[in-house]
């Protein structure tokens, strides 16, 4: 899967801009506050329709223009695509092959993107949110169903929510119901997508740290327990809702739920958040997106594109040979940002373009 060209109008700081990429590795660099990042995200949008930032339709569009607009070509298995993202007051808009996106799935696939930050990193460290909203990225990545039960669930909650908050009890139970029904499905997607990956996590961490150190992946379901899911389905999120459900009505809100679910990455039983080196998290997170990246292989038959967002700041000199190693054998398309070229390791990937990012303008260098 590659992206051979992208034309970005009015997107943040780039009013106009046509970039032909190199099929293997695609290095932009800059000062800070130039536009790379920015260059990544519309790539990322091409593929998600998110922003990796989570930024607002708004917010992406350049101040005092009316709307953004990206075309991406996307080639996989030799058969090429055109994809177009319209960002304007309206919503966000997209076009395969010129015809408008009806249904999900024929936007989807076209550009699997996996993005690698200093955020991502970060999140060895921080509280659950980062976690979660890893996971939910990575699942949606490989199973557009889980976006839709997604989208279906945080309905449902903000429905349930507006019932809570006018303190009424009457018809409340329905909506705990299909809340109950919509997370439990959310929470097993999440328990199969961490029992896949966590094998290559285990592989990729022993690699990359050279030790026996055995790598997991705990999921904490807030307030249950995965082996209660399992074994009392809706169950065990009704019991949570009646539980609280005098609290709910106070505070006018759902207080427990799926969507203050968190996983633990764990070293040799140990939770790395608290009990981890520093070392210890980033290689666990190097290792947690190599397996991402492997996974996603496996399920697609081709690599996705890996987004590196000024990663080579956080890594160590072996970590980054680490990655760039794997990143060779993948033969997958890459596009990193970077404020100093001198600190990237292309590891005998031989061929590659670079890119000069200054006030958004993107020049071939
Ligand atoms: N909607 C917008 N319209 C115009 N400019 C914007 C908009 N949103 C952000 N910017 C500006 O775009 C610039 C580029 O940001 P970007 O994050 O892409 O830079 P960068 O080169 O990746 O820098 P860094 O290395 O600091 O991340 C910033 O200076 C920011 O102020």
């Amino acid at each position: 899967m590659f992206v051979t060209k992208i034309q970005i109008s009015n997107f943040r700081n780039i009013a106009q801009s046509e970039i032909l990429f190199d099929r293997r590795l695609n290095v932009f660099y800059g000062a800070n506050g130039q536009g790379k990042t920015s260059v990544l995200e519309a790539i990322y949008l091409l593929g998600t329709m998110k922003s990796f930032r989570l930024a607002k339709t708004p917010d992406l569009v350049t101040w005092n223009a009316s709307h953004a607009l990206l075309r991406g070509w996307a080639e996989r298995d030799g058969v090429g695509r055109e994809i177009a993202l319209y960002l304007g007051k309206e919503g966000r808009k997209a076009r395969v092959d010129q015809k408008p996106v009806t249904r999900l799935a024929d936007f989807f696939g076209n550009v699997n993107a996996v993005v690698f930050s200093p955020e991502e990193i970060a999140m060895a460290r921080s509280g659950p949110d980062l976690r979660r909203r890893y996971l939910d990225r990575a699942i949606f990545s490989s199973d557009l169903g889980y976006l839709l039960l997604h989208h279906e669930y945080h309905r449902l909650l903000k429905q349930r929510n507006a019932m809570l908050k006018r303190g009424s009890r009457d018809g409340l139970d329905i909506w705990t119901g299909q809340l109950a029904e919509a997370g439990t499905r959310l929470m097993i997607k999440r328990i199969e997508y961490l029992a896949g990956i966590e094998p290559l996590v285990r592989r990729f961490y022993r690699d990359i740290a050279g030790c026996d150190e055995e790598a997991g992946l705990a999921f904490r379901p807030h307030l249950t327990s995965p082996e209660r899911v399992a074994a009392e389905g809706n169950g065990a999120l009704l019991a949570l809702f009646e539980a609280h459900e005098a609290e709910e009505l106070r505070r006018g809100t759902t207080v427990v739920g799926p969507h203050r679910d968190d996983v633990d990455f764990v070293l040799n039983g140990r939770v790395i958040r608290t009990h981890g080196s520093q070392g210890q998290q980033r290689s666990f997170v190097l290792a947690l997106k190599m397996a991402e990246i492997e996974y996603l292989e496996r399920l697609n038959g081709a690599p996705p594109v890996l987004l590196l967002d000024d990663i080579s700041s956080e890594l160590d000199p072996q970590r980054n040979e680490n990655l760039m190693t794997f990143l060779r054998e993948k033969r997958m398309q890459v596009f990193i940002t970077t404020t100093d070229v001198s600190t990237l390791r292309l590891a005998g990937i031989a061929t590659h373009a670079s890119f000069h990012v200054s006030r958004g303008t993107v020049t071939p260098s």
